[in-house]
């Protein structure tokens, strides 16, 4: 990614992208000290358009709170840096990486608290986990890794460190030849993926894991107005991995993976074995509004200009 043409916002300023460097001694690359988000803009038929960005930066400044960060712009200006940095670099739809960090003016567990650090970068990404993923659905494995104990690391926090969990799971994933995680809690019950959250169909219901145990996603929040628009019951509730298995349906939502359907979980076909009727209907209206064709959601676009 650091060989590219175009801009980044760094600390109130467009840099050209390959300058938008930092010291190899910069805490938050030692201690992992640091919060970041993930946002989409999509092209509409009104131009490119952000979803949720206020929603996304509220939830940037709260794992900021939560993890005692004190960010040295307010929500405007990292709003307005979206729509510059969207605007510098020319894109119709892309994903941004907000991200706050401790610099290099010392080293020692104590970060030095005014020296906070914040980026927002954007670039075309497409489907995280595929095109096909979308269509025909991606194949999990339960992870042998434990998701974050709520007392442990700060599970409301999109905090960096919180992704070494992420990607010890994601990777062990891959070398079984499994597409994502799915993680259990510390008392084994479903909390979501190593990027996602988690949904499950059963007998034309719809159920996902409360937030104790996992991020509070958007996309998730999204998801469970379209269910209620539609006339699905949504029921929040603790989810075990064999009520994965017996599911009629299952599916990830978050700003990288949109809706992508679970086929197959620890090589069990899920109902099916293919994108199912309800997710189906689920990934179509959550589409329709991120690309702008579902006027009722019109208030959750920031239009670029
Ligand atoms: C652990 C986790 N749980 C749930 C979600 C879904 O939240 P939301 O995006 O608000 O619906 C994400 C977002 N994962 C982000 C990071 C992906 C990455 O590879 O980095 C994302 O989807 O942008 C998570 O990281």
């Amino acid at each position: 990614l650091s060989d590219r043409d175009g801009k980044i916002w760094y600390n109130g300023e467009l840099v050209e992208w390959r300058n938008a460097q930092t010291h190899v001694l910069t805490h938050t690359l030692h201690y992992g000290m640091g919060v970041f988000e993930g946002v989409r803009a999509y092209d509409t038929p009104k131009g490119p358009a952000i979803f949720r960005l206020g929603d996304h930066t509220d939830r940037l400044f709260n794992s900021a709170k939560i993890v005692g960060i004190q960010l040295p712009f307010t929500k405007e200006q990292i709003n307005q840096a979206h729509i510059d940095v969207v605007k510098a670099n020319g894109l119709k739809s892309c994903y941004f990486r907000p991200m706050a960090f401790y610099g290099s003016f010392k080293l020692g567990i104590a970060p030095k608290p005014d020296d906070v650090q914040v980026i927002v970068a954007a670039w075309a990404w497409g489907a995280y986990l595929g095109e096909e993923g979308l269509r025909k659905g991606i194949r999990c494995k339960i992870s042998s890794f434990t998701r974050h104990h709520p007392n442990i690391t700060m599970i409301k926090a999109k905090a960096n460190g919180n992704y070494m969990n992420s990607i010890m799971a994601n990777t062990e994933a891959h070398q079984g030849g499994y597409d994502e995680a799915i993680l259990l809690d510390a008392t084994g019950y479903v909390a979501e993926g190593s990027g996602e959250n988690i949904f499950v169909i059963k007998d034309g219901k719809l159920f996902t894991p409360a937030l104790d145990v996992a991020l509070d996603g958007i996309t998730r929040r999204t998801v469970i107005e379209i269910a209620k628009e539609i006339g699905v019951e949504v029921i929040e509730k603790r989810i075990t991995r064999d009520e994965l298995y017996i599911a009629d349906e299952v599916f990830f939502t978050g700003t990288a993976a949109e809706v992508t359907p679970i086929r197959e979980i620890d090589n069990r076909q899920i109902g099916i074995g293919e994108r199912g009727p309800i997710t189906t209907e689920i990934q179509k209206r959550f589409f329709d509004i991120v690309e702008g064709r579902n006027p009722a959601y019109e208030h959750y676009l920031t239009y670029v200009g």
